[in-house]
């Protein structure tokens, strides 16, 4: 499906740095949205457009096809959704006939739930009128089939679903006026290439197609010649781009040292605000949950062997403060994607993203495509993905517990924090060739090539004027406690790891809704499955919980490191009126300016298991 570019293309409209990463329109008023729209863009506290809307609205409301580039976290979505809903509303002023309009293609199953909640969002002025719904494998084709026979205005559904829907006749597109890819540099990524195919094939003709993208890939290209007329490409350069609101470090440390650094960082409370900690593998997921846990931690997990539900439920208790720990196993990472960028070099005129990403040592690229390769090959939900556009609010620190295997990994995952305006730092940890396989208990596999990826990831941050800092800790004040880290870890056994796997799985068996009426009918099973799940999968170590001040350096936290580390201030006061005014938000409940501060939600930690 590979398109090179060529001079039909349209012409590259790129903002230039020196915008203001709010927009250059002063209000949403100021884009000549529905009053009904304004009153949803106030109830979110919006206050002013972001970059990419203040461009693409206006163009989209024009008619004009839109291919937009713009950083994680920038409001792509209200960006191609407040044209949808201005052309829908616009159009039932003077019709009543009901048809799916609008189709918007999202890359995963997290991403389907979160686009409709924007657009529930969205709607809340104007329900009656537009109708908005989400397709997904959950449902049976005669629900979503039930679901389409409304006309619902809008669709948003994975490309897989859509087509499905399409042959099946359960979805007519004969009259949709307007097409979204969202993702579009990760959509291919998925294997999606037949099902977007066979979708454009059955568009009608003339649709207005808006391509949102964090990078400017070959496979945006061809996307872009599969469904654009001569799109505006937006390629948008915020002053702060491209983790210029995240501070990034990295720690070279040995491979169990990573278990006691994370157990200091947030035991002793050097991370401040909510994290996100990624590890390789489903298996480490859980084994880093239990070292946690060991200690009086609380987290919860994010990986693909859970049920989509269940990965929605996550993000949505980690998003309003029940946790403020997320680990999430990326092993469906943007991965075995630079070879494809390797190969393209040279077919990218206007990509300066990605071919600085293609140009790097094939050396390098070929040892992460052996390591995806063995990744790939495990059982994974094809649908899921973490750093692809999931929106964690109020991220103040991601932590790459282990270093991704790629540097465009990297970016998407640093992408999770300093979204919408906010700070937010990345912290690595590096395991130097060395120190590889030193610690077979706590060794992972991908972190043989830590430094080739560190040196990529280091020049591509470097080609955006960005600087991956070392990261000081002292590893002498930290000695203290390393005894117990052992402890903690000889209890996070292979079999514990596997029960705990197994325990999960069996509390989303007694949740299913497809298996009440099972369990109804034989209670005897339920009591079996329950007496299972409270198994404790490892030994109780109560002392753990708590760290007696003798174990503190002399100088207290300051010895470990000077840094603070997750600290999130915002650097905008958003609503004009500083930190101490209040708005009232949602169902007229009373916030402050200080709410969103996540050194203020970090006190949401009381609840306890
Ligand atoms: N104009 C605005 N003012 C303040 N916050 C906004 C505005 N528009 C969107 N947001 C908020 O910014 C966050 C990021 O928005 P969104 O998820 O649309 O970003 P994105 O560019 O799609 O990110 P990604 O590429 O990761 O999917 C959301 O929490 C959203 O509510």
């Amino acid at each position: 499906m590979k398109r090179k570019l060529d001079e039909n293309d349209a012409p590259v409209s790129t903002a230039n740095a020196e915008a203001p990463s709010t927009g250059a329109t002063a209000t949403f008023a100021d884009l000549g949205l529905d009053s009904r729209l304004l009153q949803a863009t106030a109830r979110q506290n919006w206050h002013t457009p972001t970059l990419v809307q203040s461009k693409a609205i206006p163009l989209a409301i024009d008619g004009r096809d839109v291919l937009a580039k713009a950083k994680t976290g920038s409001g792509k979505t209200a960006a191609y959704t407040l044209p949808i809903l201005q052309a829908i509303l616009k159009r039932k002023q003077t019709s009543s006939e009901s048809y799916t309009a609008a189709l918007i293609l999202v890359p995963t199953n997290e991403l389907v739930t979160q686009v409709a909640k924007v657009l529930e969002t969205l709607t809340s002025y104007c329900s009656r009128e537009i109708k908005v719904s989400k397709l997904s494998d959950k449902l049976s084709d005669a629900a979503q089939r039930a679901v389409l026979s409304d006309s619902p205005d809008i669709v948003v559904a994975t490309p897989a679903r859509t087509w499905h829907n399409i042959k099946n006749s359960a979805l007519s597109v004969d009259k949709l006026t307007h097409l979204v890819l969202d993702e579009a540099d990760l959509v291919l990524s998925y294997g999606y290439d037949e099902d977007l195919q066979n979708v454009a094939s059955s568009l009608p003709k003339g649709l207005q197609t808006t391509l949102m993208s964090a990078t400017l890939t070959p496979e945006v290209d061809t996307l872009k010649g599969l469904f654009c007329r001569n799109p505006t490409v937006l390629d948008l350069v915020e002053p702060d781009e491209d983790g210029g609101g995240v501070s990034q470090f990295v720690v070279k440390c040995g491979e169990d040292e990573k278990f006691l650094l994370i157990y200091c960082m947030v035991k002793l409370e050097l991370i401040k605000g909510k994290a996100i900690i990624f590890v390789s593998d489903v298996d480490r997921c859980y084994r880093l949950k239990l070292f946690f846990e060991q200690f009086g931690i609380r987290s919860c997990l994010l990986n693909s062997e859970l049920p989509v539900n269940c990965r929605i439920h996550a993000v949505e208790e980690f998003n309003r403060g029940v946790y403020n720990i997320i680990i999430a196993s990326d092993e469906n990472e943007v991965v075995g994607e630079e070879k494809d960028q390797l190969e393209s070099t040279g077919e990218e005129a206007s990509s300066k993203n990605t071919t600085n990403e293609a140009t790097e040592s094939s050396e390098q690229n070929q040892a992460v495509v052996s390591s995806s390769k063995k990744r790939k090959s495990s059982r994974r939900d094809k649908n899921y993905g973490i750093s692809r556009g999931i929106d964690f609010k109020n991220v103040a620190v991601v932590i790459n517990f282990d270093l991704p295997l790629s540097s465009r990994s990297y970016l998407h995952r640093i992408g999770r924090t300093a979204r919408a305006g906010q700070t937010g730092m990345a912290l690595s940890f590096v395991v130097p060739k060395d120190k590889f396989r030193k610690h077979m208990p706590t060794s992972v596999e991908t972190a043989e090539n830590d430094e080739k990826v560190l040196s990529r990831i280091i020049k591509q941050q470097a080609k955006r004027g960005q600087e991956v800092k070392p990261y000081n800790f002292d590893m002498k004040a930290v000695e203290a406690f390393r005894y117990r880290m052992n402890d903690a870890l000889r209890a996070v056994t292979k079999v514990a790891v596997r029960e705990a796997r197994l325990r999960e799985l069996k509390q989303e068996l007694l949740k299913s809704e497809s298996l009440k009426r099972h369990f109804e009918e034989n209670p005897l099973e339920v009591r079996h499955l329950r007496h299972d799940v409270e198994l404790r999968t490892t030994r109780s170590q109560p002392h753990l919980k708590h760290v007696p001040d003798y174990l503190l350096p002399k100088d207290g936290k300051k010895a470990i490191t000077p840094n603070e580390v997750g600290f999130v201030p915002f650097k905008k006061v958003l609503d004009g009126k500083g930190r101490k005014s209040r708005i009232t938000k949602g169902r007229g409940r009373r916030v402050t300016g200080r709410k969103s501060d996540p050194l203020k939600s970090f006190k949401a930690r009381s609840k306890t298991k």
